[in-house]
């Protein structure tokens, strides 16, 4: 794991009995404990991570790190075992720290971006700005590692250990400068407490995740936290005021001292002017601090402008200078499976795969599509099982509100039963086309197409599976989309 073994104490921790042993390596999982390891022994979700102390010391667990309960759950198995015993009223945060000490190194320069939408499209076109400059640079999150270094994650924000190995591996392949997605979840459970930041941004707060959080107002502090505890107060915090929630935050980090930017369309420090677009992306009119700017962006989606701009502020309160950033706007690329054309009808009709699992991104996404469409907007859309039931018929409306035609499919059902979920859509767009079968209504949305006519494939974006119980079918909604207009016009056009 690191380079050296450390003790106890050298990772920052007290153990009882003045015990300090040395360490070989920081385990979640029972099941990853090895000789000499720290078993960090998590209150879950489900279960007490405690419960698991027995089979970690079986494991040779050297110390085993937890909170006041889990040493109540597992007193019996620690009483007959030499393991050190840490106790903190924090463990995950506890756990945090220590990965950050274990793993030692991470790039200089870090952003954190949270978010309900927006955290992966931001962070990499942070990473992008920072590239074009000629800076090392990756962004980390639900598209795992990118740029200059890669590496694939399960997690958006993911748990310390991993987290911080990742970083310690980019530092060692020489990069400087990093942007990563903090979710409500990797905040709420102090996944990134040990990572120094020196920037961080906010997007925007709509609904999703209330299967996580219990309410609205958990789910906004969660958020919240990337300001009001893991930023430092030397920090800065760059903020879309345009946001209802975007104001509560800017004081939120004024409060803890921190420089802000605001990032918006009206009276915000990067103030986006006017935005003429095109087929083929956008021109945009900005203010900074009090000189205007103009730059083309090779991107679809008005959001974008918006994103683009929040990288912006990003890059330049992580040290860089507005001008040389602005400079590279016009290079950035459409990020993987966000308003990405996917094909193209010979009928000139185009095919979009976007990952809109929000009713916010949905209503945002066809909102995006709309100018370019002079016939029929048409959407396939569907919603994740296991996860947040109140956004299906949510989601659902917004499709019908904002599209014309609507098809309602599935999306990684996951252990629910599919035509349930299909159903709750389905109450918020009593009109649309039920087809199960992701494949089939590709196909019979790209077979809606006429000239004019534009589609739109919601909420897989880059994803390549589709999770149904416990098995993922290989699924690309790009390579769908290509498979349907390949049958239906013999080529891509
Ligand atoms: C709901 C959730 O976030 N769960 C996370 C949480 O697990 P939990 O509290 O549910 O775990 P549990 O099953 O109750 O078990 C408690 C503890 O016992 C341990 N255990 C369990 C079994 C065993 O044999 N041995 C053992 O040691 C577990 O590792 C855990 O630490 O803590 C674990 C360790 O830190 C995480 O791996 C786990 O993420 C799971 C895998 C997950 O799927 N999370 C998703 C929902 C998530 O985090 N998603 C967000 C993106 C959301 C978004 O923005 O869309 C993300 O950042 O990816
Ligand atoms: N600034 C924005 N405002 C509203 N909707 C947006 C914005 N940016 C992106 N979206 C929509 O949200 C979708 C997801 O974008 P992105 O992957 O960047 O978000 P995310 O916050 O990383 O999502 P996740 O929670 O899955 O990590 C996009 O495909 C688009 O439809
Ligand atoms: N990070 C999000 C992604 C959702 C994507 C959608 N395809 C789904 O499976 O619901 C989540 O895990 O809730
Ligand atoms: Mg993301």
């Amino acid at each position: 794991m690191a380079a050296q073994a450390k003790t106890v104490s050298d990772l920052g921790l007290t153990a009882l009995q003045g015990k300090n042993p040395e360490i070989t390596g920081l385990a979640v999982d029972s099941r990853d404990v090895k000789d000499g390891y720290l078993f960090a022994a998590l209150p879950g979700t489900q279960v007490h991570g405690a419960t698991f102390i027995q089979f970690a010391l079986r494991m040779g667990a050297a110390a085993v790190m937890t909170d006041a309960e889990g040493a109540r759950i597992a007193e019996a198995e620690l009483a007959t075992s030499d393991a050190a015993l840490i106790i903190c009223e924090d463990p995950r945060q506890a756990l945090a720290y220590t990965a950050a000490l274990w793993f030692e190194h991470q790039p200089p320069v870090m952003a954190a971006v949270t978010g309900t939408n927006g955290k992966t499209s931001v962070s990499t076109f942070l990473r992008m700005i920072w590239q074009a400059m000629g800076l090392p640079a990756v962004n980390l999150g639900t598209t795992g590692v990118e740029g200059d270094f890669e590496a694939p994650l399960m997690h958006t924000t993911p748990e310390p250990i991993t987290l911080h190995r990742t970083l310690a591996a980019a530092h060692a392949e020489g990069i400087d400068y990093a942007a990563m997605e903090a979710s409500s979840h990797g905040l709420a459970q102090r996944r990134l407490d040990g990572v120094q930041l020196t920037a961080a941004g906010f997007t925007n707060f709509t609904q999703d995740h209330l299967d996580y959080h219990a309410t609205f107002d958990e789910y906004f502090d969660a958020k919240a936290a990337l300001f009001d505890r893991v930023l430092p107060e030397d920090g800065v915090a760059v903020i879309n005021t345009d946001d209802m929630r975007g104001p509560d935050m800017a004081a939120i980090a004024r409060g803890r001292g921190q420089a802000v930017i605001t990032v918006g369309r009206e009276g915000a420090d990067l103030c986006l002017l006017s935005q003429r677009l095109d087929n083929a992306g956008q021109d945009i009119r900005f203010s900074f601090r009090d000189e205007t700017y103009q730059v083309r962006l090779n991107l679809i989606g008005g959001f974008q402008a918006d994103n683009v701009l929040l990288a912006s502020g990003l890059a330049i309160g992580c040290g860089a200078d507005p001008m040389r950033v602005f400079e590279v706007l016009h290079t950035l690329t459409t990020v993987r499976g966000r308003m990405q054309l996917a094909a193209t009808r010979r009928n000139g009709a185009p095919v979009f795969v976007d990952y809109s699992h929000t009713p916010d991104a949905v209503e945002t996404a066809l909102k995006a599509m709309r100018p370019h469409v002079m016939g029929k907007l048409v959407v396939i859309v569907g919603a994740g099982g296991d996860r947040d039931p109140i956004k299906r018929p949510l989601m659902g409306k917004a499709a019908q509100e904002n599209a014309d035609v609507v098809f309602v499919t599935d999306d990684n059902p996951r252990s629910e039963d599919p035509g349930t979920i299909r159903a709750a859509v389905l109450e918020g767009a009593p009109e649309a086309i039920e087809v199960g079968d992701r494949a089939e209504a590709i196909l019979r949305g790209v077979d809606a197409l006429g000239p004019g006519d534009a589609l739109l494939i919601a909420g897989k974006g880059h994803e390549t599976g589709q999770i149904v119980g416990d098995d993922v079918l290989p699924f690309d909604d790009v390579e769908q989309a290509s498979v349907a207009v390949m049958a239906l016009d013999g080529d891509l056009a």
